[in-house]
């Protein structure tokens, strides 16, 4: 049987320098993040109503509505919800199938990384979860850095998503990244360890052959 395990946490508190981790030690990862990009293609049902619902000019402007898109919804709470019921059931069904392939080619464990794995209810598709953690503050640093936002935009994309106190309270294990990421490689592969699913020996998987 594959064991199924969430990786969430809150924006840019680190999930995908967690999972680039993983990718590295040979775990499969499912990206929820990809699966939306790959679900709201040109020529998707997924794309069709998000053109119906939020006005074809979103695309004209750049031949891209990520962008715009991303303006309304981080912003507009009502917008948000609509947008996420539209993307949210076929993000779910691609991470069904992504599990079933995993099932059928006998993986020890699949990794699903999912910012939105408690606000929308996909925490019953896994078996595990583990949070990975960084204060507010160092979560807003980060975000307003790596997109390059004010600090007004950075916050209310934090503030879109449960805090991440809350998330960490709900998970099955916290990885802590407000630190160097040393420190956040070695909890992760103890983590490993003791869910008895390391691809690594006893002592790399206590971080001992670390550097
Ligand atoms: C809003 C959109 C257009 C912004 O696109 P953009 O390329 O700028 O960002 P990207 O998709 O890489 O997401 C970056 C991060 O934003 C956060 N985020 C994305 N969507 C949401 C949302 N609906 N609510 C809260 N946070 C969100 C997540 O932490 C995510 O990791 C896009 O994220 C989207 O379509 N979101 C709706 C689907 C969704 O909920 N995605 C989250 C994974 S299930
Ligand atoms: N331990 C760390 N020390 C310093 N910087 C870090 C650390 N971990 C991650 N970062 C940086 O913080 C930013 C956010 O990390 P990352 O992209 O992994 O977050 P995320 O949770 O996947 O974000 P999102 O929710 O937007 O997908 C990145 O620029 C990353 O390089």
């Amino acid at each position: 049987m594959t064991v199924f395990i969430g990786i969430t946490g809150g924006i840019a508190t680190g999930k995908s320098t967690v999972s680039h981790m993983l990718k590295e030690l040979g775990y499969p990862v499912v990206d929820a993040d990809l699966l939306v990009r790959e679900v709201q293609r040109p020529g998707e049902e997924v794309y069709r109503q998000i053109v119906e619902k939020f006005g074809g000019e979103i695309l004209l402007k750049t031949g891209d509505h990520r962008k715009k898109l991303g303006d309304i919804v981080f912003t507009n709470p009502e917008k948000r919800r609509l947008l996420n019921a539209i993307v949210h059931p076929a993000v779910r069904r691609r991470m069904r199938e992504e599990k079933e392939r995993a099932l059928k080619e006998r993986e020890k464990a699949l990794f699903l990384d999912i910012p939105l794995l408690f606000e929308s209810g996909l925490f019953s598709e896994v078996d595990k979860v583990m949070v990975v953690y960084a204060d507010e503050k160092t979560q807003l640093e980060r975000l307003m850095k790596r997109n390059n936002l004010t600090k007004e935009e950075a916050y209310f994309r934090i503030r879109s998503q449960m805090p991440i106190e809350e998330k960490r309270k709900r998970a099955d294990r916290v990885i802590d990244n407000r630190g160097p990421l040393e420190n956040t490689k070695k909890q992760l592969l103890e983590i490993l360890a003791e869910w008895g699913i390391s691809r690594e020996g006893p002592e790399e998987a206590r971080g001992k052959k670390e550097s």
